[in-house]
């Protein structure tokens, strides 16, 4: 294996099941069986690659021209996937969204945009209890995506057999999305956060996790010893990584030295995914922004508008809009004042008509969620498709404003260096302009 292939992270016993010497494993699943879970990751590991390397590769290189500022990452999808909505109707929604949303950040932002679901896979998810307390005064395994265990009471226990469904179930929308793909003619990729160790280390062939194109270090698993950072580390897929408002410069400069270690290597490699909430971003983000730029990382600065503006209504958990659009707004400012441009977007969303989010103008900001029918979510509450396109419609209309403003700055640097330069080259390039008018229209 020679150095360039991972950028030197070989040399330090990587594989794997490396990850397991580390002592530190958040948001472990207990299961009962572990020899039914290790028959299950056998199995799993025995079947064909959800995603191919070259396929992966090519992803690479679309991360490394968002992190030049020549692309656009987009990442959508539920908080948690559902087994049951496994559907083509359903994923069909979710692609159509993405396409939408894509055309109109294309269109504002005159460079390529590429696609990526949080989808055919997104079935682990990490928790801030790992119990719950019903009304009864039951105590069960809180849900920890479908992969796990089920939303109903009697389904709470983990079930490694969930592990296999999980990957028939990613298999058949993996053959839903490339339909819908070759029928519209835009890639799409799949991902999903890199949570279940034992699930993501089975599904690695050589250096690659085949289970997605994409792959994220959550929140709550980014400790510097931990075993996430250490499995990571290992692969070649392009990695997100988390940044949470207590996230300080030297942690994330440690995460990016472990994740990658030479600086040369790193375009595109990492993308941060801040997540700071609106009321952090200007504290917080330019201390990071500021460590990183100094540290010659190429990395993709991508916006997480979701998970730092959670609030629980009524004991139900909902989201505004106002925030989120807040929060994108204050991140492309902070990152535009370093001389950077946002290279991503990470929504958590659903074609589906459903009612999780609160809708803008504060007035009704009152918290209106009617629940029931169209409160579905199994986790976090999700934007609706006609929420998710008119957000991701006002970043464009910022991100449109930011590329005329830059085009201005060009144009009139422009006009300083014709003014700057001596009246004989200007002389002379008149001349040349002419002749050329000259050779196009009159010969
Ligand atoms: O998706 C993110 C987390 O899994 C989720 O926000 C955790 O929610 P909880 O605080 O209800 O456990
Ligand atoms: C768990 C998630 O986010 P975070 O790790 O940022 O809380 C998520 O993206 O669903
Ligand atoms: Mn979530």
């Amino acid at each position: 294996m020679s150095s360039t292939l991972n950028g030197g992270r070989e040399s330090t016993c990587w594989s794997p099941v490396s990850w397991k010497q580390k002592g530190i494993y958040s948001q472990q699943v207990k299961y009962n069986d572990n020899a039914t879970l290790d028959r299950a990751c056998a199995q799993i590991g025995r079947l064909p690659p959800l995603v191919n390397p070259t396929t992966i590769d090519e992803l690479k290189k679309h991360f490394a021209a968002a992190a030049r500022g020549s692309a656009f990452i987009l990442v959508g999808g539920d908080c948690a996937e559902n087994f049951d909505e496994v559907q083509e109707s359903i994923i069909r929604g979710k692609y159509s969204l993405l396409r939408d949303q894509a055309a109109s950040i294309e269109s504002a932002m005159q460079v390529p945009v590429h696609i990526i679901g949080r989808i055919a896979g997104q079935y682990a998810k990490p928790r801030s209890q790992p119990m719950e307390t019903l009304s009864t005064g039951e105590v069960v395994h809180a849900f920890r995506g479908h992969n796990v265990n089920g939303i109903e009471v009697q389904e709470r226990d983990p079930d490694p057999a969930r592990l296999v469904q999980g990957y028939l179930f990613a298999a058949a929308t993996m053959n839903c999305l490339s339909a819908a793909s070759r029928n519209e003619g835009r890639e799409v990729w799949s991902s999903h956060e890199a949570l279940h160790l034992e699930l993501e280390s089975c599904q690695t062939k050589e250096l690659y996790n085949t289970s997605a194109g994409f792959l994220w270090l959550g929140e709550r698993t980014r400790q510097i010893d931990g075993a996430h950072i250490e499995y990571l580390r290992g692969i070649e897929n392009p990695l997100g990584v988390k940044i949470g408002p207590t996230t300080t410069p030297q942690n994330l400069l440690a995460v990016l030295k472990t994740l990658c270690p030479e600086t040369t290597m790193s375009d595109g490699r990492i993308t941060l995914i801040t997540r700071l909430g609106v009321a952090n971003v200007e504290k917080v983000l330019p201390p990071l922004v500021q460590a990183v730029k100094r540290s010659q990382y190429r990395v993709v600065w991508m916006s997480d508008p979701c998970h730092g503006n959670g609030m629980v209504v009524d004991g139900t958990k909902t989201r505004s809009m106002s925030a989120m659009l807040d929060e994108v707004r204050n991140t492309i400012n902070v990152l535009r004042q370093n001389g950077i441009s946002l290279g991503g977007l990470h929504l958590e969303q659903t074609g589906e008509d459903v009612n999780e989010c609160i809708a803008y103008h504060p007035v009704d900001d009152s918290i209106k969620l009617e629940n029931g029918e169209r409160y579905r979510t199994l986790c976090d509450p999700r934007l609706s498709g006609v929420q998710a396109r008119r957000l991701v419609h006002d970043v464009a209309g910022m991100l449109r404003r930011e590329v005329s403003q830059q085009d201005q700055k060009e144009t009139e640097l422009q006009w300083t260096g014709w003014l700057d330069i001596s009246w004989i080259k200007r002389t002379r390039l008149i001349v040349e302009g002419l002749a050329t008018l000259k050779r196009l229209f009159l010969s």
